[in-house]
This record gives C-alpha cells, sequence and structure tokens, in this order.
C-alpha cells in the first residue's frame, strides 16, 4: 500500500514516521511536485491540484483538519481535482472536541461571572460588586450540533445552563433542545443569550451571523464564532456591539487571515480576539483515526467520516 502526504506548515518526517508505525507494511512517502506515481491513500492540506488529479486509483484522501471547505473551494475551479468516485474523508474530532469545550466554556463561565465587567471596573479601581447573571437569563445557542457542536453542548449543560442546538436534523443529546432546518431558526435565536458557531462553511452557512440574527438574540447577548470567519458579517456585529444588542464577542476565525492590522476588530474593547486556535489537529490522534479508518477500507467497510460532496460538509 503507497500513502502520499502534503501539507504546507506540519512537520512532514513525524507524519510519515507515525503514519510508517502504525501501517508497517504501507510505503509512506512525501509527495513532491512532479511525483506522478499511483497512491492508494492521499493526506492532504491545501494539496497543489496535480497531487490528486487523474489518480482514480485512489481509495481515499484524508483532510488533515475538520472543516474541508478549504478544499471543496478549490474543486469548485477544479473539479478534476478528486477524481470521481475517489473519498474524500475530514477528520472527526481525534483531539479537537476537548478543545473546543476547553475554549467555550472557558469563555462562557467569564462572560456569566462577569470577569470582563470587573476587569473595566479594575481599570477604573472601581470597588463595585454588580449583581450576578442567573443561568436562567443564560440560555446557550450552539449552532450546528455535529461532532464538535454536540460535544460543546453536552459540556455546557454539564454546568447547568440552559442549552440548545441548531442543525440540519432533530437532535438527542440529553438535557439539550434541538432546533433544526431553517423553519425553526428564529424559535433557536429567540431567547439565546450566548450564541456559539460551529457550523461548517457551505453556501448556506456564508454569511449566517448577521444582523438579521443577531437582533433576533436576547438582549445583551454574547457571540463566540468558532467556526470560519465568512460565517460572521463583521460590520453587522460591530453595528450590534454599538447599539448594546450584543454585550460582547470571543471571535477565533476571521474572513481575512491573519487578521489584518487595520481591522477595527482589534481595537473594540469588547471583542477579543484568538489567532484560529480554538482546536487544532493532534497529529498522533489523528494518525490512529486516519490508520484505523484505512483499515476499515480495505476490510470493505464503510467508515465514518467521509465528506458529503452533495451537502459540502
Ligand atoms: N476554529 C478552529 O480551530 C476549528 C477547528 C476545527 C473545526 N472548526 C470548524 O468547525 C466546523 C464544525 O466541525 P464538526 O466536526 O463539528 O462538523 P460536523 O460536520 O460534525 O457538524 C456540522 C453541523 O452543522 C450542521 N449544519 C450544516 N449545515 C447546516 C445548515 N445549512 N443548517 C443547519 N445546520 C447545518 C450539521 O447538521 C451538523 O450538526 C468545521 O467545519 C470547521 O469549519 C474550526
Ligand atoms: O478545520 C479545522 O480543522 C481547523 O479550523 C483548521 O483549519
Amino acid at each position: 500500500m503507497d500513502i502520499i502526504f502534503h501539507h504546507p506548515t506540519f512537520d512532514t518526517q513525524f507524519w510519515l514516521d507515525g503514519m510508517q508505525q502504525l501501517i508497517p507494511d504501507a510505503r509512506v512517502r512525501q509527495w513532491r511536485p512532479g511525483d506522478n506515481q499511483p497512491a492508494d491513500y492521499a493526506l492532504v492540506w491545501h494539496p497543489p491540484v496535480e497531487m490528486l488529479s487523474g489518480h482514480s486509483e485512489l481509495k481515499g484522501v484524508f483532510a488533515l483538519g475538520a472543516g474541508v471547505d478549504s478544499i471543496l473551494s478549490k474543486l469548485q475551479t477544479h473539479p478534476d481535482m478528486l477524481p470521481e468516485g475517489v473519498p474524500l474523508f475530514r477528520l472527526e474530532d481525534t483531539g479537537m472536541a476537548l478543545q473546543m469545550q476547553e475554549y467555550a466554556v472557558s469563555q462562557v463561565l467569564h462572560w456569566f461571572r462577569r470577569f470582563d465587567d470587573y476587569q473595566a471596573l479594575k481599570l477604573q479601581a472601581k470597588w463595585l460588586p454588580l449583581e450576578d447573571y442567573r443561568r436562567e437569563d443564560f440560555t446557550i445557542g450552539v449552532l450546528g450540533a455535529g461532532v464538535l457542536g454536540g460535544k460543546v453542548a453536552e459540556s455546557l449543560a454539564a454546568w447547568d445552563f440552559p442549552v440548545r442546538c441548531w442543525s440540519r436534523s432533530k437532535k438527542n443529546y440529553p438535557g439539550i433542545t434541538s432546533y433544526a432546518g431553517n423553519e425553526e431558526l428564529s424559535d433557536f435565536l429567540n431567547g439565546t443569550r450566548v450564541l456559539i458557531n460551529l457550523l461548517p462553511n457551505t453556501p448556506q452557512t456564508v454569511g449566517i451571523i448577521n444582523s438579521q440574527m443577531l437582533n433576533q438574540l436576547a438582549d445583551e447577548a454574547y457571540v463566540m464564532n468558532l467556526a470560519r470567519g465568512v460565517h460572521l458579517v463583521e460590520n453587522d456585529l460591530l453595528a450590534a456591539l454599538d447599539s448594546g444588542k450584543v454585550k460582547a464577542a470571543m471571535l477565533d476565525v476571521f474572513a481575512k487571515e491573519p487578521l489584518p492590522e487595520n481591522s477595527p476588530l482589534w481595537k473594540h474593547p469588547r471583542i477579543a480576539i484568538t489567532p484560529h486556535l480554538a482546536a487544532v489537529t493532534r497529529p498522533q490522534e489523528a494518525m490512529e483515526y486516519i490508520a484505523k479508518t484505512i483499515r476499515e477500507i480495505e476490510k470493505g467497510e464503510s467508515p465514518s467520516g467521509q465528506v458529503s460532496l452533495h451537502n459540502g460538509y
């Protein structure tokens, strides 16, 4: 079995050695421009078109992240990049859910305990106990209730917050109210105080967090974008912060990354920013998942994690 690997920034040797250890009888190599030799599996991030195009012998392509929007958008301009019938897989959790839970829970607790207000008071040397927020006024709504959103919702429910989620089809997570489809979006938003986004980037979800959505949230809402920058209309968020409809936002992802130095988001006192690291690929977990999936494909099984090109995620 031949496995080819391409990632613009990862430590290639670490991945080649790791995959070799997990599948000892495989020949694992770094793909380099001009390499047109056949392969059974490809592990990729931002793959050059010629790495995959024409390779209909591939039995699987593994994206080395959870979101496959960068690969699917390249397919728009280079439809032959993924040969017909070759399945595309993505990383399902592989250590990312725990990171998302840490990020979301810590920030929700930060807002709930009013640490942002106390930091502002501290800067004025003011000793002023504020009224507590109540859990019943702190309903958390998770947009996108898949592998990551579902786990984030569960971890917040464990802190006794009222939690709801929104997805394409109904979910059955204990203690979490599930809303599905565009028909139920308004009901989901109505009363949501903390909006956490974990949707995939698809034509249906681009720009979904806009004025119309923000205006339906509870007053003094909080917004956390952990999925993709294109989901959020940045100017609409700034307007909602200025009007007071939104009290604060925590953003990990941006329409343009790195976020340009002149972006007004940097200077806004009620926007917190992290540089797209809410959940990063954990190499060992990812390699174990890929090796397990390869074994399943080799046995003729249908492993989970296959991307639906039709749904776009
Ligand atoms: N910031 C980061 O560091 C980081 C890390 C990993 C993943 N992500 C992002 O998180 C996203 C989610 O990852 P995942 O593994 O949970 O994905 P997933 O495919 O398991 O879940 C997607 C969820 O979104 C819902 N959904 C999709 N389209 C919808 C629509 N039109 N209307 C309503 N619901 C819709 C699905 O029903 C599902 O519940 C990724 O696509 C990626 O963009 C970000
Ligand atoms: O989707 C992912 O895995 C991360 O956001 C990196 O792009």
